[in-house]
């Protein structure tokens, strides 16, 4: 079940809140100016998606999100526990960053904890299958896949290059809970 759990910055052990339930937690990212919303991921994608076919399956999600917000690219990462490059993957990801734009992911299979680095406070966003969220460009934030990844997103893009980050050298990341 996606969750939301909330800290303050200089607190990593005591949350100030947390909750599964789906209204609460678009509710708390909303006044942040983030969109948290659980959609339908019910396509089968099989034993072995590509992502062509991944794509083929969420093709109206993606007209949707297009068509609403006028997004240029889009692409599907996925991870799983026998990716030869996975702890490399993790650890970038794990490096504080902001992009240009917003960040939309549609998870349509596994989970994975994006975490927010916003007002002083740190939002930690157990985003799970079905979970679409859209992060503020300039927002510094993480992502942990975990040490056995297994998820697949689809990542809109506002740009025609697609994946571009900022580090900002911040190691925040390293003092709160990961993905056990
Ligand atoms: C679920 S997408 C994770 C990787 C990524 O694109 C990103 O920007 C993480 O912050
Ligand atoms: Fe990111
Ligand atoms: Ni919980």
């Amino acid at each position: 079940m996606s969750a939301l759990t909330i800290y303050a910055s200089h607190n990593a052990t005591t949350p100030e809140w947390h909750s599964t339930e789906g209204q609460a937690i678009a509710g708390q990212l909303a006044q942040q100016g983030v969109r948290f919303e659980r959609w339908r991921a019910d396509r089968d994608l099989g034993d072995a998606p590509t992502p062509e076919s991944t794509l083929a399956a969420y093709q109206h999600a993606i007209d949707r999100l297009v068509d609403e917000k006028g997004y240029q690219s889009w692409d599907v990462i996925s991870m799983r526990a026998d990716h030869p490059q996975k702890a490399e993957m993790r650890e970038k990801f794990l490096q504080e960053h902001t992009h240009g734009e917003d960040e939309v992911r549609f998870f349509v299979e596994g989970r994975g904890l994006f975490c927010l680095h916003l007002d002083q406070r740190i939002y930690q966003v157990l985003c799970e299958k079905g979970d679409l969220i859209s992060v503020p460009a300039g927002t510094p934030h993480w992502f942990d896949m975990g040490p056995e990844p297994n998820f697949t997103a689809i990542r809109i893009f506002d740009n025609p290059e697609g994946w571009i980050a900022k580090f900002t050298g911040n190691d925040i990341a390293d003092r709160f809970p990961r993905l056990g």
